[in-house]
């Protein structure tokens, strides 16, 4: 297959993009990948499995000759990145980015792209709770969505090929608006995982009165959060510090919800309780006939 991209250039070395470079690999996406992580120790374990064609030690290097520029580190040092790597960057290059909040981001990152480079939001709806080189795997992005957000005045084709080089990466590709991404990933994604973070974390305080039940009895409602809970602790800080408004409107609403729910219990309010768990089963249940349960843990992992 003829490369989308001669040149690409991944900044930052973790899930995502060694899971980019993966699947870049299996689809022949790229001819040559440049790859750049900040500490040596990344770089070492990065040579050592063979993750890019050649690992730079320095940015420059890095993004030199790059056609495609993937920024795949935690959104909160997006901006700084972008200004760094500014200067050399190579005319018509596109820059694009993984992050998994996108208004924060545009507006961080767009005042440090040059002229004549295009910069063309993205976002994977595909991960896992785990981090770093050698946690990627080529089929991660297979069958998910890929959001793509323009920032304003996005290269009509700069989009276009890019929207293609994620359709080879596995992935099936949407346009959306900055802010409506926000907003539909606080409620599928962010807010989840914060709820996630609360249930262990009430669970880590009873088990000081429990002793080691919670881990020992621990079942599977219980298993899921804590797989959602490991997830890396800085890349989540970021989401929560970026994208305040919308989780914090959707936070606000989920506590409705939840006293709703707490005063049917005192209450003894079955209808109530009956009702909303079968209107909550019918979305479940339509998901899996939309054909999007593919978020299982360690979904399409072959090791
Ligand atoms: N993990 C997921 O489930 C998931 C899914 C979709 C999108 N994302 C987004 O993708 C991005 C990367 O996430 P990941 O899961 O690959 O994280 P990761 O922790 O596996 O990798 C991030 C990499 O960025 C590096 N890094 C951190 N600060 C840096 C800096 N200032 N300069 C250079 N490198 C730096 C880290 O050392 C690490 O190698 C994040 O923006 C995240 O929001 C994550
Ligand atoms: O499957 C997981 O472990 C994830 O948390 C992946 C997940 C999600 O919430 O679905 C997490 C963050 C992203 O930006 C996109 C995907």
């Amino acid at each position: 297959m003829t490369p989308i991209y001669d040149r690409v250039a991944l900044i930052g070395l973790g899930l995502i993009a060694s899971s980019m470079f993966w699947a870049m690999k299996r689809g022949g996406l790229a001819g040559h990948v440049t790859g750049y992580a900040r500490s040596a120790e990344t770089r070492d374990t990065a040579r050592r499995i063979g993750l890019c064609d050649k690992v730079c030690d320095t940015l420059a290097e890095a993004v030199a000759d790059a056609d495609l520029v993937v920024l795949a580190v935690p959104v909160g040092v997006m901006g700084q990145l972008a200004q760094d790597i500014a200067p050399y960057l190579k005319p018509r290059a596109t820059v694009t980015d993984v992050g998994s909040v996108k208004g924060h981001v545009i507006s961080d990152v767009a005042p440090h792209i040059p002229e004549g480079v295009h910069f063309v939001p993205a976002h994977p709806l595909a991960g896992t709770e785990h981090s770093g080189p050698e946690s990627g795997f080529a089929t991660l992005f297979d069958n998910r969505w890929c959001l793509i957000v323009p920032s304003e005045g996005s290269d009509s084709e700069a989009v276009e090929t890019l929207s293609r080089y994620w359709r080879g990466l596995g992935s099936n590709v949407d346009v959306m608006e900055p802010d409506h991404h926000d907003l539909v990933l606080a409620v599928t994604s962010h807010c989840p995982h914060l709820i996630a973070y609360t249930m262990v974390g009430v669970a880590d305080d009873l088990r000081r009165v429990t002793d080691s039940e919670v881990i020992k009895y621990s079942a599977a409602g219980f298993r899921d959060f804590t797989r959602i809970a490991a997830s890396d602790p800085t890349m989540w800080r970021d989401v929560f510090l970026t994208n305040k408004d919308a989780t914090l409107e959707i936070l606000g609403r989920f506590t409705e919800e939840l006293f709703a729910l707490q005063r049917a219990i005192r209450q003894g309010d079955g209808p109530l309780l009956h009702d909303y768990f079968t209107r909550t089963r019918a979305i479940r249940r339509g998901i899996i006939e939309a054909g999007q349960d593919t978020a299982a843990p360690n979904f399409g992992r072959s090791g």
